[in-house]
């Protein structure tokens, strides 16, 4: 098969992909915090991946590949949650209440990454499950003189790892000027970061050298990789807002409590879905989630297809307009691969998606395949067409055909008569019932919009 060639952060160049091990290809892939619904943009990484370890099982085999994906389960904004509803009167101790809402949380992160028919990871380990692993990470880095106990936390002291700021590509003292450090009085120097950190009686905490207390962040995927990945391994991945620091923290983590692993080879990093130019992020308050979406009647398939048709290494933004068109091809494509069963994928697919990723080009080479067989193996690659989510499609009633040669006779009616009252009448009703309307010198085009009510639909005379 093709060779793999993926866009390395680290060296910032397009690289070709050769695996330590090819009988055991490993990937990791920065989960979510779990405190509340998934936003959309927190989908995008999701989907992205989905599609790479869809193509390594393709190259070395569905059992080749294991795919690590984590869930940060201890995290001060999901002690909040948790106060916030004991306050509210819930019942049960603060926390019953915050293992409650991680519990609820993971259930419905797998639901909506299910909806956009993402796979699950081949492991999901719980940061809870692993303090073990971080203390015994914390206790290396201290007897190694990477990091040092002060006060009950335990810092990394970032100016003992040379190569601190490579995958950035800032200098140490660029950081300093730049980011928002924290001085605090435990701290030798003000770009050191946090491995442990003490825990309020009320809050939950595990014992430790350094006293009851809890991790840092960063350490929780360095430890969690280590345990189930090993100290080198293939692939880390992330959005592009975490590159700096909490992947640059992994790597010093990592590279300093096993300097003989040289932890993660290929860094890939998604970059962002936005809203009016700005990351789409819960600190700005402009999300919306993908169950909003969902809810709204528009397919997960139709989310991951929009998704899709930028590289993920390309800032993108959700409209309605690409909702409407993704859902208008998947239409089409569903219809002619009904009740086919898929042979092999086209080979033009699979270039595309080996040349780093490239889901626009795989979708161009989809768009140019006659044989609904090949049509349907192709599509998989990307996670589309797939028989368990295609029952929106089944939904009648998408045939417009009728309604845009009635459009079209109006308006040519109008032409004579000067009077365009009844097409613009007309319209308004397609429009109310969640039709595109799209009129140009070429004719009429009609597309069932993600809202779209045939029930709803103007008569016709
Ligand atoms: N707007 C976005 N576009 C693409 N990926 C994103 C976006 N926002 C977050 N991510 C990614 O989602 C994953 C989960 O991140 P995390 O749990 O930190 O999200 P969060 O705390 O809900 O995010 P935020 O506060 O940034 O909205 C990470 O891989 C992160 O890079
Ligand atoms: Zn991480």
């Amino acid at each position: 098969m093709t060779e793999i060639r993926l866009h390395n952060t680290l060296s910032r160049r397009k690289e070709v992909f050769e695996p330590i091990d090819a009988t055991n290809v490993r990937l990791y892939l920065c989960g979510p915090t779990v405190y509340d619904r998934a936003h959309l943009g927190n989908a995008r990484p999701v989907v992205v991946i989905d599609v790479l370890y869809r193509l390594l099982r393709l190259k070395y085999g569905v059992g080749a590949v294991t795919y690590v994906r984590n869930f940060t389960d201890v995290d001060d904004k999901i002690n909040a949650t948790a106060l916030a509803r004991k306050e509210a009167g819930a019942p049960g101790t603060l926390e019953e209440l915050i293992r409650a809402r991680t519990e609820e949380t993971i259930g419905w992160y797998h639901a909506d990454m299910d909806a956009l028919g993402a796979l699950r990871p081949d492991l999901e380990p719980r940061a809870t499950d692993f303090i073990g692993a971080m203390i015994a990470m914390i206790e290396e880095l201290i007897a190694k003189g990477h990091a040092y106990a002060k006060d009950g936390h335990v810092l990394f002291r970032v100016r003992s790892y040379t190569r601190y700021g490579a995958l950035s590509g800032r200098s140490v003292d660029d950081m300093i000027a730049g980011a928002r450090v924290e001085v605090a009085p435990f701290k030798e120097d003000p770009m050191d970061f946090v491995l442990w950190k003490p825990s309020d009686a009320d809050l939950p905490g595990w014992e430790s050298p350094w006293g009851r207390g809890r991790p840092g962040w960063h350490i929780e995927c360095s430890a969690m990789s280590y345990e189930l990945l090993g100290a080198s391994f293939d692939i880390h991945a992330g959005g592009i807002d975490l590159q700096f620091p909490h992947h640059e923290n992994e790597i010093a983590q990592s590279c300093c409590a096993h300097p003989e692993g040289g932890f993660a080879r290929y860094w890939l990093h998604n970059e962002m879905l936005q809203v009016e130019g700005k990351k789409m992020s819960k600190s700005l308050g402009n999300f919306f989630t993908v169950r909003d979406l969902l809810g709204q009647g528009i397919p997960g398939e139709v989310i991951r297809f929009v998704f899709l048709q930028t590289h993920y290494g390309k800032p993108m933004d959700w409209t309605a307009e690409k909702a409407a068109q993704a859902e208008a091809t998947l239409r089409k494509w569903r219809a002619a691969v009904a009740g086919v069963a898929a042979s092999a994928p086209a080979q033009a697919v699979i270039e595309a998606l080996s040349d780093d990723l490239n889901t626009a080009g795989a979708i161009a080479a989809l768009h140019a395949i006659k044989d609904p067989a090949e049509l349907k193996a192709s599509a998989a690659l990307l996670g589309l067409l797939e028989d368990g989510m295609g029952a929106w499609a089944a939904a009648p009633g998408a045939d417009l055909s009728a309604h845009a040669a009635a459009l079209a006779d109006l308006r040519a009616r109008a032409m004579a008569s000067k009077d365009f009252a009844p097409v613009d009448a007309m319209k308004a009703a397609l429009i109310a019932a969640g039709v595109e309307v799209r009129m140009s010198k070429a004719g009429v085009e009609l597309l069932a919009g993600p809202g779209f009510d045939a029930a709803k639909l103007p008569a016709l005379g």
